[in-house]
């Protein structure tokens, strides 16, 4: 679907990107990264709408810097920033948008009266749009970026200014555009934890540059911290802390954080270093004449590679590509 090779823009004081080279296939793709990362400057290199310094890109085999307009009569785009004109109402303006992408006035009204009812806009289409919601808001400039049935979407930061119930309702949308019409989406986002439920793919972007790409399955699954939880016995009323006293006597620490979680003081996470970590607990448990409930991979939160500790960080960004 989008395919950059060593892609740079640079502004006068600014490198906004350095050197990306990513593929991104169909489906939902998340463009992750903090505010100033680069991800809007990459959207309007995708569109034909601003020049590389450096580098190339493809979007659907087209070429970003000849093939411009063919671009975009194939990809929708929804804009960061609010853009919509607060006199007109959301049906009068998406049919304006439907015209201008070239389809006849009854198709466009047809399209448009399909769109505004798939994001969720009913009677309040009529309105002038200046006293819409936030996120009545996004949703008219989602449909505008669907009316003309394209193949691809890019989709700026759509969550921006809702409300956790309203941010909820635009996730749902937005997977829903690839499942019920195919459409495949490109989605930017400072806050990562939202990208998990929502993306196939997950690009996360920081200066510029590419700090990784990979499934989202991947991005949650990469850890090497192991949870793990014991009987007690009569023995060891609280198995728990005898086997953690045990790891410590062996050298391994156990994290605090496992206090905090479901299971009430009874679960332990550790950092395993390896195979020899498993061997040791299934000993130490054994010798301990304890039973073992579980021990399992924990599974890491995307957000953790901007908000955990520096391990943790490396542990889930990896190496890149
Ligand atoms: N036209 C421009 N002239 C000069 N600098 C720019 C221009 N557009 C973007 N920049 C700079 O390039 C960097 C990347 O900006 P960009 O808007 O792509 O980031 P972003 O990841 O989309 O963040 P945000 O979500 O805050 O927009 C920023 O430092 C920004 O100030």
């Amino acid at each position: 679907m989008i395919a950059t090779e060593s892609l740079s823009k640079r502004f006068p004081r600014v490198t906004a990107l350095d050197r990306l080279s990513v593929d991104i296939g169909p489906g939902v793709t998340g463009l992750v990264g903090a505010n100033g990362a680069g991800k809007s400057t990459l959207i309007k290199i995708l569109l034909g709408l601003s020049p590389a310094s450096e580098g190339r890109a493809r979007v659907l085999g087209l070429d970003v810097a000849t093939e411009g307009a063919a671009i975009r009569e194939r990809v929708g785009y929804m804009p960061e920033h609010d853009c919509l004109p607060p006199d007109v109402s959301a049906t009068e303006f998406v049919v304006h948008m439907a015209r201008m992408s070239g389809l006849p006035p009854t198709a466009a009204r047809e399209r448009t009266a399909d769109t505004l009812r798939h994001v969720g806009l009913y009677e309040e289409r009529y309105r002038p749009i200046g006293g819409y919601s936030t996120g009545m808001k996004q949703r008219v400039k989602l449909a505008q970026a669907l009316v003309h049935d394209p193949q691809l979407v890019f989709l700026d930061e759509p969550t921006n200014g809702l409300d956790p119930v309203g941010r909820d309702e635009m996730l749902g949308l937005i997977r829903r555009i690839h499942t019920d019409f195919g459409i495949s989406v490109l989605v930017t986002s400072h806050l990562l934890g939202e990208l998990e439920r929502t993306c196939d793919h997950v690009v996360v972007v920081d200066g510029g540059k590419l700090l990784r790409s990979s499934s989202t399955t991947d991005f949650t699954q990469t850890t090497t911290t192991l949870a793990i939880e014991v009987t007690d016995s009569d023995e060891h009323p609280d198995g728990t802390r005898a086997v953690r006293e045990a790891l410590h006597a062996r050298g391994v620490d156990t994290h605090a954080e496992g206090a905090g979680l479901p299971g009430a003081g009874h679960i332990l996470l550790l950092t395993a270093a390896g195979e020899e970590t498993y061997d040791l607990v299934r000993d130490v448990v054994a010798d301990l004449g304890l039973g073992l409930v579980r021990m399992e991979q924990r599974r890491h939160h995307i957000s953790e590679v901007f908000t955990g500790s520096d391990e943790q960080r490396k542990e889930a960004v990896g190496h890149g590509g």
